[in-house]
This record gives C-alpha cells, structure tokens and sequence, in this order.
C-alpha cells in the first residue's frame, strides 16, 4: 500500500505554523467552528468571544474553509483601508446563484473585477450623484407622505396597532422602484414584492454546502426555497423590462424617461445606442443583476434601519421627546410643514439619533470579503482565499471605544463629528473603501426625513398597556439584523405632516 500524503493547504500551513489568529477551542471534525455560530446570531456569539476570550481577530475552521472575523476598529482599518485592494473579493457563496443572478453579474456578489467597476461607476453616476439625489428628492417625500397616509388608514385613525416594518417595506420598495423605473411595483405586478424581499432575507445565508461540498444535498430543500423566491422577483424584473423596450419602440428616445432603467437598457449588448463604448455594454443579466442589487440591497436594510429607530424611541422617551421639541422649534410648532432634506441642517440631534440607530443596529453586521492573495494582518498571515468577516455589530458596542456601549444616548455624539460613510472605523455602518455602500447618502437621506416626519406626525405608543421597558429588542438569525419581534405600535395623530 502506497499511503500518499495529502499536500496542506495554505491556511493549513499558517496554521500550523500559528500564522493563522487563534479560534474557539473544540473545533468539530468536519464541520470546525460551524456548530458554535448555530449557537445564536453568529455576529453576537462572535462579538462574545472575542471581549471574553479570544481577543478581536478569530480565525474559524468552517468546514473546508478557513475565516477570520474582525471585531475591532483598528483591524477594521488594516482590512478595509491598509489592505482593502487585497481583500475587495466577495466570496461566492451557494445562495448567490439560487437567490441572485449568479456570482460575477452584478455588483454585491462579484470578485473585484472591471465589470464591478463599471456597474458601480453607473450607479454612481447615473443613481447616486449630489444632482441626481436632489432631482429625485420630490420622488421620495411623495413616498414618505403616502407612508404617514398609510398609517394613519391602517391603524383607523390611529387607534390600532400597525406592524411597522411591513409599511417600511412598501415605502422603500417604492421608492427604490420609481428611483429605477419611473414606476412604483404595482404597476409592474410586483405588489407583493416587499413581502418576497422579507422572505429572502431569512433564506439569504451561507448553508452546510458552502462549507462542506459533499452535504450541499442537504441544502436542496432551502435551495428550492430560493429558486422559488428568485422566480417570483425574475417575474417583476421581466415585466419591467419589457414594458420599457416597448415603450422604446413607440417612443422618440428624448421623450423617454430619463431614469437608471433607461441607463442600463441603453447598453444592452443586442440593442445599443451606438454612442456606447463596446465594453461598457451589458448582458442582460448583468442588467437584470443590478436592478435586483438596487431594489434588494437598498430595501430591506434600510426599512431595518427605521424599524429599530422607532423602537429605540419609543424604548427611550427622553429622546423622543427631544428630538420632537427640535423638530417642532425648527418647523414651527401646530404647522403643516414636511421635513425635506434642506431642514436636515437645523436637525443636528436627529442625526446623533440616526448615527446611535446605526451603531447599535447595523442592518448588516457582519458583511464578508475574501483575500485575493496572502495579506499579513496584525501578526497574522490570511492566506490567499481566506474569508474575511467584519463584525461591524461588535465594532459599533465595542467598550475600549463606546462608553456604556449598550445604551442608547444619541449624546454621546455631542461635540464629536464622526462620519458613518467610512472614513471613522469605530462606526462604519456602510462598510469602508472600495466596496463601501454605494447607496449610503441615500439611505442616510430617507433614514432622516422619514423618521423626522413620522415624529412630527405622531405620539408613538405600544399596545395592549405594553411598557416601554419590556420591549422585546432581540434579534432573530439571519445576515441582516432583522428584530426577533416585528414592532407593532399605534400611530396616534399629533399634527398632519
Ligand atoms: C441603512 C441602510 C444600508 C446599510 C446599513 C447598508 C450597508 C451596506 C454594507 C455594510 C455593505 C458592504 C460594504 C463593504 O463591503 O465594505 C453594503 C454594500 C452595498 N450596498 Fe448598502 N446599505 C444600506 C443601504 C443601501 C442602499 C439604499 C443601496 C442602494 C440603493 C445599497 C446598495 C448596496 C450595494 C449595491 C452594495 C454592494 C457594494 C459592492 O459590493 O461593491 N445599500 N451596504
């Protein structure tokens, strides 16, 4: 018998010769660290692990592959600044090509290549630029006005409670929608979207294939699940699309609209204005792709954000009141008046508010990344394809950083002018460089007029004689950071926004 010596990997190697950062003892044959991240929402036993034992760089066996979890700032930094070039890969994982339209085809699940950059140049310029943000401003104050509407109706004049986060979900939706197509998702037969998106997210997670190949037949249920989920938002993407190309067909190009939709469709690789340059056109799932990033990414985390704020509020009634007497001082107390993104100047407690939200609750805490080549962390080496997990939720309650990191104090930000866009690495919310959140500014301009105008608007109580002190404020698992308990509250009028 010929015994043939398996040849170690890399990561095998820098961790046998310790290069790799320590991780929880008891790693499991086959499945390594996995079984600990079951134990609960993986960025909070993480965050655990690392202030009581490990230190703020794990390195995890999952299965085949090795990770490493950042859980402090100044690893942060040396991740997403020093060595951001090395570590701008996304890893592919299973649910990519069951939930998305595969790896390397859009923007979020894509290595860093040259089409990655095209797409986000796009969206950069054509969805996200200073002017375009204020162009389409009037777009979403309509959308928030038609959420204050919404409620009202559905809690009958504010008497009942409301599940929150599913108004918040239509809203964005919308939003998002019209900011891509001109049109809200009704009219493209997608009302149920934001229903699907909320489904997604709970399905959307690496799963035992990614981590050990040969049980991905376990997988095959979940699979189906997501194909399921993929066909039904396909379904609404098509119906857009096709209704635009007729439009084209019977419509001067100058009296098109002038929205993203146009933008991408003007590149379709068959179909082309011929002033486009022939490698910046498209596929038509590389189109497909980047409307599905848009509507998904944009939605959910977003609507997660103003889900929490208002529990945060409602938890913390010296700060709600607070922030309604800063509200009604600069719009002048019994008026009508809507908040806009040009009284956001004379709201500077509302952005503490908003930042403190964003600390406590980031909508995706623990977002991942990929060495493309050997990178020396700290006193590490992470060999080549080493996934790399920021713990963003672990960084935002960091006691070394955050005093009383647990509570909610919008105060804490008094005097201090730190950035959420990724220029200060103890908040970084949005991620930081080249991969950082394209839709920031955006969401940071809905996370302020929306939650300005639903203070404005409205007493925020709980039903059923609920105290403020006993609000469930955990989370369920999942790769964003969706509320264990949808908030239910009742609206009650205070002045028509
Ligand atoms: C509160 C709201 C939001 C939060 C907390 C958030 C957070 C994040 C984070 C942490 C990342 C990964 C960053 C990194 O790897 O460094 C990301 C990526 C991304 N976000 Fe957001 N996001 C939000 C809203 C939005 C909106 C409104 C849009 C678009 C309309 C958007 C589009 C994207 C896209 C396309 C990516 C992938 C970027 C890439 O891989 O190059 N996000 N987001």
């Amino acid at each position: 018998l010929v015994f043939k010596r398996r040849k170690k990997s890399a990561a095998q190697r820098a961790h046998h010769d310790g290069l790799f950062p320590p991780g929880p003892p008891g790693s499991w044959p086959v499945l390594g660290h996995l079984p600990f991240l079951a134990a609960g929402c993986p960025h909070q036993v993480l965050a655990h692990l690392a202030r009581h034992s490990l230190g703020p760089l794990i390195g995890l066996r999952l299965g085949s592959k090795h990770a490493v979890v950042v859980c402090n700032s100044d690893l942060a930094k040396e991740i997403l600044h020093t060595h951001d070039k090395l570590l701008s890969n996304r890893p592919h994982f299973l649910f990519v090509d069951s939930v998305f339209y595969g790896y390397n085809v859009s923007i979020m699940f894509t290595s860093y290549n040259p089409r990655w950059a095209l797409l986000r140049k796009l969206c950069a310029l054509e969805l996200f630029t200073t002017k375009r943000l204020q162009a389409l401003q009037h777009l979403r104050n309509e959308e928030v006005h038609c959420l204050v509407e919404s409620l009202l109706q559905h809690s009958c004049g504010g008497t009942q409670a409301v599940e929150l986060g599913q108004f918040f979900s239509v809203m964005l939706c919308n939003t998002m929608s019209r900011m891509l197509h001109s049109k809200t998702l009704a009219d493209v037969g997608g009302q149920g979207f934001s229903a699907v998106l909320k489904e997604q997210e709970r399905e959307i997670a690496p799963t035992i294939g990614d981590f050990v190949p040969w049980l991905s037949f376990l997988d095959l249920p979940r699979k189906r699940a997501m194909k399921r989920l993929h066909d039904h938002s396909d379904k609404i993407i098509e119906t857009m699309l096709s209704q635009r190309r007729q439009l084209m067909k019977s419509t001067p190009a100058d009296e098109l609209p002038q929205d993203f939709l146009q933008v991408l469709l003007s590149r379709e690789a068959n179909n082309y204005d011929q002033s486009v340059d022939e490698d910046e056109l498209l596929t038509f799932k590389e189109i497909k792709g980047t409307i599905y990033d848009v509507l998904g990414a944009g939605t959910h985390t977003t609507s997660l954000a103003l889900e929490w704020a208002i529990a945060e509020l409602i938890r913390n009634p010296v700060c709600l009141q607070k922030l309604c007497n800063e509200i009604d001082t600069a719009m002048g107390q019994g008026t009508d008046q809507f908040v806009t993104d040009d009284d956001l100047p004379k709201l500077p407690y509302l952005e503490k508010v908003v930042k403190e939200v964003l600390r406590l609750h980031p909508s995706a805490p623990l977002f991942p990344r990929l060495t493309s080549e050997a990178v020396k962390v700290d006193k590490y080496l992470l060999p080549a394809n080493t996934l790399v997990f920021v713990n963003v939720w672990a960084i935002g309650r960091d006691p070394a950083v955050w005093q009383n990191a647990e509570e909610f104090c919008p105060e804490r930000f008094d005097g201090k002018d730190i950035d959420v866009k990724g220029q200060h690495y103890d908040l970084i919310p949005f991620g930081s460089g080249r991969r950082v959140c394209p839709g920031a500014r955006l969401a940071l301009s809905v996370l302020h007029v929306t939650l300005a105008n639903l203070v404005k608007a409205f007493d925020w109580e709980l039903p059923d004689g609920q105290s403020h002190m006993d609000m469930d404020m955990s989370e369920q698992r999942g790769i964003t950071s969706m509320r264990a308990t949808p908030l239910l509250a009742i609206p009650k009028l205070r002045l028509r926004a």
